[in-house]
Parts: C-alpha cells; structure tokens; sequence
C-alpha cells in the first residue's frame, strides 16, 4: 500500500525477485484496475475481470468513482476471486495495491478484500505501506504521510510494516540542495562525497529519542553489541609500515 508513485509496484517486483531466489513459492497479484505494466507479469490480474478504463468510458465515471466501482464489482464477484486464488492458497502472495489512499484510509473495501483473504483462504497478511522518503524534508507530507500509514493501520487491523522508499535519493536531493548553498567550484567535491555515501552506505544512524525510554535502549543495545563484537575480534597488530616518522 502506499500514495500513488510511493513505489509499491518497484517493492513488489524486488520482494517477488528475493523470495524466488530463496526457492518460495510466490506469486504476484495486481489489485489495480488502472495499472499499466509491471516488470514480472502478475499471476492474478484484477484487470482480467474489469479495468478502470472500461468503468470510466462505459459509465462516464471519474478516476476515484471508477476505482471504487472496480472494487465493489470485484466484492460482487467473489466466485471469480475464488477461481484465481485457489490454486495458491498454500503459497505467498504478494498484492500490489491501488495508489488512491481513502481505500486504507477511510473506506472499509480494503478491510472487506483482507476479511474474505482470512477467512475463505485462510492466509496470513502483512500490510507493508510505502512513504517516499522525499516527505521527510517537508514537515507537512511527513505529518500528512504518517498520519495515512497509521490510519491505514487502524482501518486494515493488520500487522503492518511501513517502509520509508527511495533512500538512494536523498543524498542525490541533499546534493541538489547543497549546490544552491555553494559555489560551482565545489560541485565535482560534493556530487563525489554524495557518492560516496550513497554507494557504499558508509554511515548510517540509529533514531534517539531521549524522552522515550525505549529509543534510548534501543541505541544503548546497539553500542552494547558493538562492544562485543569488538571484544570477539583479535587484537590488532600495529601497522608498523604506515607510520612514516610524521607526526599526525
Ligand atoms: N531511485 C529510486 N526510484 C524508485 C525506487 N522505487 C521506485 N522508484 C521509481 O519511482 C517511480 C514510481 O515507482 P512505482 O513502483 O511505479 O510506484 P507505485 O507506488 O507502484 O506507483 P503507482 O502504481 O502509480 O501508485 C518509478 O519510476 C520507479 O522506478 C527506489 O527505491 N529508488
């Protein structure tokens, strides 16, 4: 789940990619009646049963209308859901959803879809909800963003995960940003250092909250484990051919 471009469609072809490899069994299904192409052709396609595209040429409906249209077609045509999941009941499935958040968010349709998941096939689902990353520069889609994730938690009463997508970005952004701060003389330096950081992650930081107990355990569980990791590495030898007799 997640807004429109927030990388659904991208996290479902990666995931499918993964568990393949580690010989699952899994299967991807495209929820969205107005999804154009994907990169691994779906094993069950809601646009085999009807398409967005149709709904608003046919009866004159808008993008919104139209999606919710397909989805209550959809709730009225279980026997056609039934045939297409039967055959995977035993396996993962990975659902690519819509990009309109009012279906998480506010109404019920996603909640009945995840209901009839349970109880006729008796799955276990995850919910995994994308917010790009960009939002975390602008305070206002950050408190918008996290208020649909946890309203989507709220509606869907599912364990969720919610992903923060397109990381690879932000040093890209931060560079762009940098150079409205710094002369050109300096760009080469900092599209290098962006590089640098992004390619080989060579930092990366673990939230503290100091108000919250919790956040400062955690940080504190992760210098513990630093410590004994440290502690089960050999001593090291001196490098004694770096030091060249200048003082540092
Ligand atoms: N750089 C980068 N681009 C990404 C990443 N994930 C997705 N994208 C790009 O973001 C765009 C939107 O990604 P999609 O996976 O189609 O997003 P979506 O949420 O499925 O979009 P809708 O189906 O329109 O709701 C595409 O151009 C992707 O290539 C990422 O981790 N890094």
């Amino acid at each position: 789940m997640g807004p429109a471009g927030s990388g659904k469609s991208t996290f479902c072809s990666v995931a499918l990619e993964y568990y393949r490899n580690a010989k699952r069994s899994v299967h991807l299904m495209n929820l969205d009646p107005a999804a154009e192409k994907f990169e691994y052709s779906p094993s069950i396609d809601i646009r085999d049963l009807i398409t967005l595209e149709d709904v608003m040429e046919e009866l004159d409906y808008g993008p919104n209308g139209g999606l919710l249209y397909c989805f209550e077609f959809l709730m009225e045509n279980i026997d056609w859901l039934e045939e297409q999941i039967g055959e995977y009941t035993d396996d993962y499935l990975i659902i690519d959803c819509p990009g309109q958040i009012e279906l998480y968010t506010h109404i019920p349709i996603m909640r009945k879809f995840c209901d009839i998941l349970k109880t006729s096939f008796n799955f276990n689902i995850v919910g995994v909800y994308c917010l790009e990353s960009q939002f975390v520069e602008d305070v206002t889609k950050y408190f918008s963003g996290v208020m649909s994730a946890t309203s989507s938690m709220f509606n869907l009463e599912l364990p969720q995960i919610n992903v923060m997508t397109k990381m690879d970005l932000i040093p890209e952004s931060q560079r762009a940003d940098l150079e409205n701060e710094t002369s050109p003389k300096y760009f080469m330096l900092n599209k290098a250092i962006s590089s640098l950081i992004n390619e080989f992650s060579m930092v990366s930081f673990i939230p503290l909250d100091i108000t919250d107990e919790d956040s400062v355990a955690y940080v504190l569980s992760h210098a513990d484990n630093a410590i004994q990791f440290g502690e089960d590495e050999e001593p090291k030898e001196p490098i004694d051919d770096m030091d060249d007799g200048q003082e540092e």
